[in-house]
């Protein structure tokens, strides 16, 4: 029996999810593809973190996204009955005075003031001799339940078509026995595959994370980082992760990236740890730091939404609504996200 749709969703990422929720909120009738492989976003650590740790900066649209982000956890819960934001601010090791200094000048600046909290504390359990800063306004996200659990309602609501979508079989706006108004591409580094939007320059950055068991507990779970995050999970394990590793492609554990992992980890943790599980996935990056939203040049109702990058979470969220209300109110994109961007560069062929 033909089905008609508002949407369909190609992907079950954060792009998608954060996008799904939109049509939700609106009441607009949708599907959504999910291959069921994991996603770069369910390998995700869930930082929700404002600032650039390395320099001490903050980022384009930083406050806004975060405002928007908690907005919309509270929205979700309607839907699913349970908010994913778990409220444990990052605390960074300092690696000596000189960054402490830094810290405590940048903190004085209206930038960011909102972020750098000025008062140091020392953890225990771990080394960290010249103290931690609290990044405050910081959060994570509960990834595995906020999955489990829109992954529920979609089943129970008649949304989810549990397969891989089949561009050779999207004629028009009708793909199989479903036609749909719009159809939305979510598909992260799946894009590659995508005859229409193939050609965007999404670049891959591999990552990978270490699940672990600590043999001594930090007393105050917090999130710690130094070169990498550590936090609590909810099963007794810990999460470490993750690396950068942009010249890796291939889907396979890399020996170099887990060893870099466990050396982060040994680094300020001095006690004995054993590795349960290593994981990664692969973040859809732009060189212009920019997520990619917009239309088809030839086929004004596909729309692509991606380059999420190292923020899925804050640009997933805040970037779902600019889309949304781009499609049925005619908002104009900003520029600096529109994937009319890259028209006219040669090697794209919208
Ligand atoms: C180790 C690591 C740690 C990270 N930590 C954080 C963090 O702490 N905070 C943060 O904000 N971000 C983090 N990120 C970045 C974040 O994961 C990405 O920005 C985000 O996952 C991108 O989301 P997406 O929805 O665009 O793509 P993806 O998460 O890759 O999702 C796309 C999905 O679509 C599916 N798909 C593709 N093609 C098809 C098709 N034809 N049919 C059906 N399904 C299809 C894919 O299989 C995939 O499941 C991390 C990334 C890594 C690798």
């Amino acid at each position: 029996m033909q089905k008609e749709v508002d949407y369909i969703i190609v992907g079950d990422g954060y792009a998608a999810l954060f996008f799904a929720h939109q049509l939700m909120k609106h009441q607009k009738a949708f599907v959504l593809f999910s291959d069921s492989e994991k996603s770069a976003s369910q390998i995700s650590a869930g930082i929700i973190n404002p600032v650039v740790l390395k320099k001490f900066t903050t980022f384009w649209l930083a406050a806004e996204q975060i405002e928007f982000l908690s907005k919309t956890l509270n929205e979700i819960q309607n839907f699913t009955g349970k908010n994913y934001q778990i409220s444990e601010n990052i605390h960074r090791i300092f690696h000596d005075e000189k960054e402490k200094e830094l810290w405590l000048s940048k903190s004085e600046t209206e930038e960011l003031a909102p972020f750098l909290a000025k008062d140091f504390e020392n953890l225990d359990t771990i080394l960290n001799p010249f103290g931690t800063g609290a990044v405050k306004n910081s959060a994570r996200l509960n990834v595995e339940d906020f999955f489990t659990d829109f992954n529920s309602y979609f089943k129970k609501n008649g949304h989810l078509k549990a397969e891989k979508f089949d561009y050779a079989e999207l004629h028009g706006l009708t793909y199989k026995e479903i036609t749909a108004k719009n159809i939305v591409f979510c598909e992260g580094m799946g894009v590659s595959k995508n005859p229409f939007f193939k050609d965007i320059p999404v670049i891959p950055n591999k990552g990978h994370h270490l699940k672990v068991k600590l043999s001594v507990k930090p007393k105050n779970e917090y999130t710690i980082k130094k070169k990498h995050f550590l936090f609590p999970l909810n099963n007794g394990l810990h999460y470490y992760g993750g690396t950068y590793d942009p010249l890796e492609r291939e889907k396979e554990i890399d020996d170099f990236a887990t060893q870099q992992l466990i050396d982060g980890l040994s680094e300020f943790y001095p006690h004995s740890f054993e590795v349960v599980e290593i994981n990664y996935g692969f973040r859809p990056t732009v060189k212009d730091r920019r997520p990619i939203l917009g239309s088809h040049a030839e086929f004004p109702n596909y729309f692509i939404f991606n380059g999420l990058g190292a923020r899925g979470i804050l640009n997933g969220c805040f970037f779902a609504d600019e889309l949304f209300q781009h499609i049925e109110n005619g908002k104009e994109l900003m520029k600096e996200v529109d994937v009319k961007r890259f028209e006219n560069k040669k090697f794209i062929r919208l």
